[in-house]
């Protein structure tokens, strides 16, 4: 059994805009997974229905073998996290401790377990000095740290990512490789959606391309050697693959040098 199930998924604003277009896949337990579509392709809205934000107008999502209702909807949550690209919308207290507290508070758990979650989190991303902080003050690489804490004191197994290198300078560019990097070695499931294709190849296993609202192809290194479905999607190929483009280097050899470099960057 597969860990997640999308199938047949339809989506439309407004009964015009198809945002989302029969769109089935799935995904395995552990995989590194990258949803990759220009602006407008529809990934935000797909990772909306991941976590029963929105609800699907046809099709189904099962998480777990578990098809999202109203009734499993708060399990899901537990299950699968989101973190989105504004970290604004998501922060909700006063200071970064009590922020991070918010969700396992409302898991239920006492409030060791919860103290104890907001340290662990808060470490894992590096920013246990800021616990006391006013959490709007902060710079946006930091508010988005706080809204992984968050996230990460859940404890959920998948952890989904709309444009997590947005806004970010290298060195908390790096820092968020590192935390993917533990989270993945950890055995969770992580999903990013970017229209980035340099960070998408640096950094994923498995891709998902989208071009408005339609899923155009499901694959692994390959589709970046796709240039038609590149320009279909209304995409570029990654740096790393054009600066061999016009040498006499066979695909085979760049994808073999690509392969090293990419674990270098990881
Ligand atoms: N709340 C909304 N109301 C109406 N249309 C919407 C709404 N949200 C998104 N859309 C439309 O749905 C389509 C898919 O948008 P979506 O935000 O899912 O794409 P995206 O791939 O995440 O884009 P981006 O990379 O720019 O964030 C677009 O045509 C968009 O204009």
């Amino acid at each position: 059994m597969d860990y997640i199930e999308v199938n047949n998924l339809n989506f439309n604003y407004n009964d015009d805009i198809k945002a989302l277009n029969k769109v089935s896949f799935s995904i395995k337990k552990g995989e590194k997974v990258v949803i990759l579509g220009a602006n407008g392709s529809g990934k935000s809205t797909l990772i909306q229905h991941l976590n029963g934000l929105l609800k699907p107008q046809q099709g189904s999502i099962l998480i777990d073998g578990e098809k999202i209702c109203s009734k499993n909807v708060a399990r899901v949550r537990q299950k699968l996290g989101i973190v989105f690209d504004n970290p604004e919308d998501q922060i909700v207290a006063s200071t970064v401790g009590e922020d991070v507290a918010f969700g396992p508070r409302n898991m239920g758990l006492n409030n060791g377990e919860v103290e104890e979650r907001v340290n662990k989190s808060l470490s894992a991303v590096g920013i246990s000095g800021l616990k006391d902080e006013y959490p709007f003050n902060l710079s946006f690489g930091q508010k988005k740290k706080v809204v992984i804490a968050g996230v990460l004191a859940m404890n959920p197994q998948i952890i989904v990512f709309d444009e997590p290198f947005a806004g970010l300078d290298p060195v908390s560019n790096q820092n968020m490789l590192n935390i993917l990097k533990v989270l993945n070695d950890k055995g969770h499931t992580l999903i990013i959606a970017t229209h980035d294709v340099d960070i998408a190849y640096t950094w994923g296993e498995k891709f998902l391309i989208f071009q408005e609202g339609m899923l155009l192809k499901v694959g692994g290194d390959d589709v970046f050697y796709d240039k038609r479905l590149l320009e279909h999607a209304g995409l570029t190929s990654p740096t790393l693959i054009r600066v061999f483009e016009g040498t006499d280097i066979c695909v085979k050899s760049v994808s073999v040098a690509n392969k090293i470099l990419r674990e270098r960057l990881r």
